[in-house]
């Protein structure tokens, strides 16, 4: 038997960062996903590790349970219906276990993640062998939730096969959770991410758990109804990043200047509130398409220069906004910064022909670019036959 679970990516529209300062912030998924499959041996398999084959990387890690056990059990491991954050001695015997599978220098960026899916396996789980396959759409470390879309997977295939959870295992095709199933789920989504993030605000799981468009603050989300067709260009840089590294880095910077980032992130606040409310008011009642787009496309721009003041943009981003602005397109990051993805709103009446020659632009930069399907389904999963 069985399961497989994908949860999406997702774009932040405004708010990164200062959301981990609880302000305001307006994300959706979009339609990339990451791919979780769980398989538990047979007897007649004879088979006592548990393995992680990361395919697209085409790198395996396997743990005999034996040590894994050893190195854990004699910790205070949680209960699976008790998300419960990864202590400082259960992380050491983490890093332990990560070390010794060698990762490449070139992919040790790689190890929160691995970290990651030791911590929920074994929370969930327990000690019982099994194999774990991971494939992804999303490029990883880019701004667009990889790591929230792995947790979020991870937990999704775990939970799948405990007595937490209520599955039709006849069901053929994807299958979503219950309302109170996907709390749990994205509770310990959370505690994935928390060890990728160091200090995650809960918007990148959140997103990728109940998919669409959210509003969240302090850890509270409301579900947003759109009503406008938002269409946006995704410029990848390709600079690498680490979002660990650089929420700490505005952290610091707020600790150095209190007064004056307090002001930056209620700024952002107001932005995003303001952003929330052009995209659920009905069109036509006092604003049209266009109105709301040039709205947007001001606040964007609003929200990139605080973004720039709380030092997480790059010279990679600053081409792509340069380049933006020439043909009138407003741009900002989209995540963390420091490289990674940025947005750039694709307005409806704007051709096809203008949006060729900024995507040729911004490719002979180096740059990759694209668009997704934005605010799908959340995390789902797969149970019968092949998907
Ligand atoms: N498919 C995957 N397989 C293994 N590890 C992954 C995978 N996806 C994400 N990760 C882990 O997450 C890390 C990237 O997370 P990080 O938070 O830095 O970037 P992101 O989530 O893509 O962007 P952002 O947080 O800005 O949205 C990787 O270095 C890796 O440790
Ligand atoms: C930078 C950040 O605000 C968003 C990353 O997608 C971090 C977080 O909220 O966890
Ligand atoms: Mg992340």
């Amino acid at each position: 038997m069985e399961v497989k679970a994908r949860a999406p990516g997702k774009i932040i529209l405004s708010g990164e960062h200062a959301v981990v300062h609880g302000s305001t912030a307006v994300a959706a998924s979009i339609n990339l996903y990451t791919y979780v499959t769980l398989r538990f041996p047979t007897p007649a398999d004879n088979d006592d590790t548990l393995k992680l084959q990361l395919k697209d990387l085409h790198l395996e890690f396997s743990w005999p349970i034996g040590k894994i056990k050893a190195a854990l059990s004699q910790l205070d491991l949680p209960n699976s219906s008790t998300p419960t954050s990864c202590s400082i001695e259960a992380m050491k015997s983490i890093a332990a276990l990560v070390e010794e599978q060698n990762i490449p220098e070139a992919k040790i960026f790689l190890a929160s993640g691995v970290s990651a899916f030791l911590w929920l396996y074994t929370s969930i789980q327990g000690f019982k062998p099994a194999t774990v396959i991971v494939t992804s759409e999303l490029p990883l470390g880019s701004g667009l939730g990889s790591s929230a879309a792995l947790s979020v997977a991870l937990a999704a295939v775990l939970l799948a096969f405990s007595d937490l959870v209520n599955i039709d295992f006849n069901h053929q095709g994807w299958l979503m959770y219950a309302d109170e199933e996907l709390e749990l789920l994205n509770k310990w989504a959370f505690e994935g991410e928390k060890i990728i993030h160091g200090r995650p605000s809960g918007i990148d799981n959140t997103v990728s758990t109940y998919g669409n468009m959210i509003q969240f603050r302090s850890g509270n989300l409301i579900r947003m109804k759109s009503n406008l067709p938002l269409k946006m260009l995704i410029t990848n840089t390709k600079v690498g990043r680490n979002t660990k590294a650089l929420v700490a880095g505005v952290s610091e910077r707020a600790l150095r200047h209190p007064d004056a980032m307090n002001f930056v992130f209620n700024a952002v606040d107001s932005i995003s509130k303001e952003l929330s409310a052009i995209i659920q008011s009905p069109i036509g009642d006092d604003l049209s398409v266009t109105q709301k787009e040039e709205k947007i496309e001001e606040l964007m721009e609003m929200n990139q220069g605080l973004l720039q003041s709380m030092g997480v943009s790059h010279s990679s981003i600053e081409t792509v906004l340069r380049t933006t602005l020439k043909y009138k397109l407003a741009s900002k990051l989209t995540g963390a910064g420091g490289g990674g993805c940025v947005l750039t709103l694709l307005p409806n009446l704007l051709s096809g022909k203008v949006v060729d020659i900024v995507m040729n632009e911004l490719e002979s930069c180096g740059f990759q670019c694209f668009t997704a399907g934005i605010g799908g389904n959340g995390v789902e999963i797969y149970v019968g036959g092949s998907s």
